[in-house]
């Protein structure tokens, strides 16, 4: 296990602190990793400050140096679908530039940690039907999917790895993310591995990145070579 994608059911499901959280666990073990948002959406303004939460997320909490400038190819200011947020900025996304920087970081970092941008079928363009979901397709990376815990994940999840299976993508397991002890909640994870049988770990909500210490999460969903 090398490079991999983590992707979400939704956005603001989880996949930048989960990330950032396996970013983290694998610096611990000794790895060159980089975590790499290819499209993020929604600049965040505050106090005079401009800033993107996802790469913001990967520089404040790595246990390496990062270079900035290696983290992200496009980034837009609307929070809004990429295809969206890039019209309104005249710029098209291009996938070859996506794909080239993903082969590039793979022959400088041991790991590289790909974060999707909302859901599976984002669309990239306005005039295309280019979604995440093709560049994930056809970057030959596997993936972690993070899905919610509350009610409509079960829906979210079985779509996702139905898509996922559709196109021969590695699912390496889930991650059931702000659990919230609920029974409901107990009873949608139960019932999502029902229909499929593929690795799960589930993380509670309200955890701090800096106090996350469970390695057996990021163990049961991967195995890697020191
Ligand atoms: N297990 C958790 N415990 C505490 N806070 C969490 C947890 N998971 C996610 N969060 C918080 O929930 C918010 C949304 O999470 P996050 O930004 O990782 O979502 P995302 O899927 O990356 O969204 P996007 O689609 O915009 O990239 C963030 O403020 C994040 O810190
Ligand atoms: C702005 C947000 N945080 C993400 N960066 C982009 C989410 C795109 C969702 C598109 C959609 O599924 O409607
Ligand atoms: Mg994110």
């Amino acid at each position: 296990m090398e490079h991999f994608w983590v992707v979400g059911t939704d956005t603001d499901v989880g996949k930048t602190f989960i990330t950032t959280l396996f970013m983290r666990h694998l610096q611990m073990q000794g790895l060159k990793v980089i975590p790499y948002k290819p499209v993020q959406t929604g600049e965040v303004a505050d106090e005079g400050r401009y800033y993107y939460q996802d790469t913001t997320s990967y520089l404040e909490y790595s246990l390496q140096p990062l270079d900035k400038e290696a983290l992200n190819t496009y980034s837009f200011s609307l929070p809004a679908s990429p295809h969206y947020a890039a019209e309104l900025e005249g710029e098209t996304i291009k996938e070859d530039r996506l794909l080239n920087t993903i082969e590039k970081l793979k022959l400088d970092y041991d790991t590289v940690i790909c974060e999707g941008a909302g859901g599976l079928y984002v669309p990239f363009h306005s005039n295309t039907t280019l979604t995440l979901l093709d560049v994930i397709e056809q970057s030959a990376l596997p993936v972690i999917l993070v899905a919610k815990t509350k009610l409509g994940t079960i829906n979210h999840t079985l779509l996702s790895v139905k898509a996922l299976q559709a196109r021969n993508i590695d699912l390496l397991g889930i991650v059931f993310n702000q659990f919230e002890q609920s029974p409901l909640e107990k009873n949608s994870i139960d019932t999502i591995l029902r229909f499929i049988d593929v690795p799960s770990v589930v993380i509670e909500a309200n955890c701090t990145i800096e106090s996350f210490d469970d390695k057996a999460v990021f163990e049961r969903l991967m195995t890697y070579d020191i």
